[in-house]
């Protein structure tokens, strides 16, 4: 696909429903015992992955679109199935599933896409064989695929390495099945939709600075819920309104959870002009409309404890950063390079390619901002994250953009070309 420069961005858009907290409307739908029906899902590969999963696990989800209708069976109510679990190309399905299949009464083969197999998951083994689960990486690499017996559980102490919702979120699902407390404490706070989603639901869930802790469930009632937009896709708009000139934007209802707001903070920092009106309360989770103006931005540093709530959106804050005036530095940010792709490589190599001034360092990057970027080729390694930002990149430079796999956007916002074409002057 070939991206070209526009004069400015003007209108309303709604994104689609978060991806994180799609997943786990799905999964706690799944162990409720009724009917959860959950409105405005994100209807993305990745999310799409986790219906099917537990689809064949017995699971019936009514897929109406608008509405998804998830009949749930209980905590136990989950059944071998036929074949292998497909996680597609969905990280947060591999992780979060685990945690479940390692309480089951069943045996179950776990893979997905390539970019899965090379992904670590001895982040989640290690805790939850901790716990009792009898998990094995197949080929012997900690990666996917996955062998996993369901066993009994036990609850455990964890202190995790690394601060990765993924990780906290795996366990906290193990923990319902334990014989005792399960808790976990993070180097800093990751996103706690997991823990809003257990509280919402009516399960004992404590959180205590970056420890959270989860005592063994009790069968738990069917719900409602509507997730809210997803910030993660508001932020290639975000940017957007901010860097081509003459712009006026308003995102509607977009989740602002302070463990996800993070982009907004680095914005503001930069200069930007972000007013956020009508904010209110989405079943515990916290929404705004987002309304952004073309701005001039300065770089900025981003490390520490803000990592964890902008992780995906870095590469988006890279591009942000080639177009500010002065140097961005991206410390703490290792975990970017475990993602769908290497992010730290994929953005360097292809922000070069543009004409930005761009060093890679072990655990992000250093951006000297300010010059004129150039059209260029970009392969996005069929990661999303890569494909949307470059797709914004080229709405400022100075000759043609190709995309390479941009049908790639569809694992998390499959309209998103419609959308930005839409907003296009
Ligand atoms: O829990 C989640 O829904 C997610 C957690 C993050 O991963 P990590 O927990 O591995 O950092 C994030 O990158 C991913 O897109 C979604
Ligand atoms: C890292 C991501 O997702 P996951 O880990 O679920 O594949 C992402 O969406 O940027």
């Amino acid at each position: 696909m070939i991206f070209h420069k526009i004069h400015s961005l003007k209108g309303e858009v709604t994104v689609p429903g978060d991806k994180s907290i799609s997943h786990r409307a799905i999964m706690l739908g799944s162990l409720a015992q009724g009917t959860t029906e959950i409105t405005n899902f994100l209807q993305g590969e990745d999310c799409l992955s986790t219906i099917r999963c537990f689809g064949q696990m017995g699971i019936h989800i009514e897929n109406n679109k608008d509405t998804i209708l998830v009949h749930g069976k209980g905590l136990h109510g989950l059944r071998k199935p036929d074949e292998i679990l497909d996680v597609g190309n969905s990280g947060t399905t591999t992780r979060l599933i685990s945690g479940i299949l390692s309480a089951t009464d069943f045996e179950v083969t776990l893979t997905g896409d390539s970019s899965i197999q090379k992904r670590p998951m001895g982040r989640i083994i290690t805790p939850l064989t901790m716990m009792g689960a009898k998990i094995e990486s197949i080929k012997g690499n900690g990666c996917a695929p996955l062998f996993i017996t369901g066993s009994k559980l036990k609850g455990i102490h964890y202190i995790s390495e690394v601060a990765s919702a993924q990780v906290k979120s795996g366990i906290l699902l193990a923990g319902l099945y334990a014989d005792g407390e399960t808790s976990i404490t993070e180097p800093y706070v990751s996103r706690n939709h997991t823990e809003l989603m257990f509280q919402y639901f009516g399960i004992d869930i404590q959180t205590d600075n970056t420890t959270v802790t989860v005592q063994p469930a009790k069968e738990f009632p069917a719900s409602q819920v509507v997730v809210p937009g997803d910030i993660s896709s508001a932020a290639y708009f975000i940017v957007a309104g901010l860097i081509v000139p003459n712009s006026e934007i308003r995102i509607k209802n977009v989740g602002i959870n302070p463990t996800r707001d993070g982009i907004i903070k680095v914005c503001e920092q930069m200069g930007a002009n972000i007013t956020l009106e009508n904010i209110t309360d989405t079943n515990g989770e916290p929404t705004a409309d987002i309304i952004v103006r073309s701005s001039e931005l300065t770089g900025t540093i981003i490390e520490g404890g803000i990592i964890p709530t902008l992780i995906d959106e870095l590469p988006i804050i890279a591009i942000l950063a080639a177009v500010a005036k002065g140097q961005t530095v991206i410390k703490d940010a290792s975990e970017l390079k475990v993602k769908e792709s290497n992010r730290i490589d994929v953005m360097v190599k292809n922000l070069k390619l543009m004409g930005v001034d761009v060093e890679g360092t072990e655990d992000g990057m250093i951006i000297n901002g300010g010059n004129t970027l150039h059209g260029a080729t970009i392969d996005s390694k069929l990661d999303h994250r890569i494909a949307m930002s470059f797709a914004i990149a080229a709405l400022l430079a100075d000759g043609p953009i190709e995309i390479l796999g941009a049908e790639c956007v569809n694992i998390s916002y499959p309209d998103f070309y419609t959308h930005l074409n839409d907003l296009s002057q």
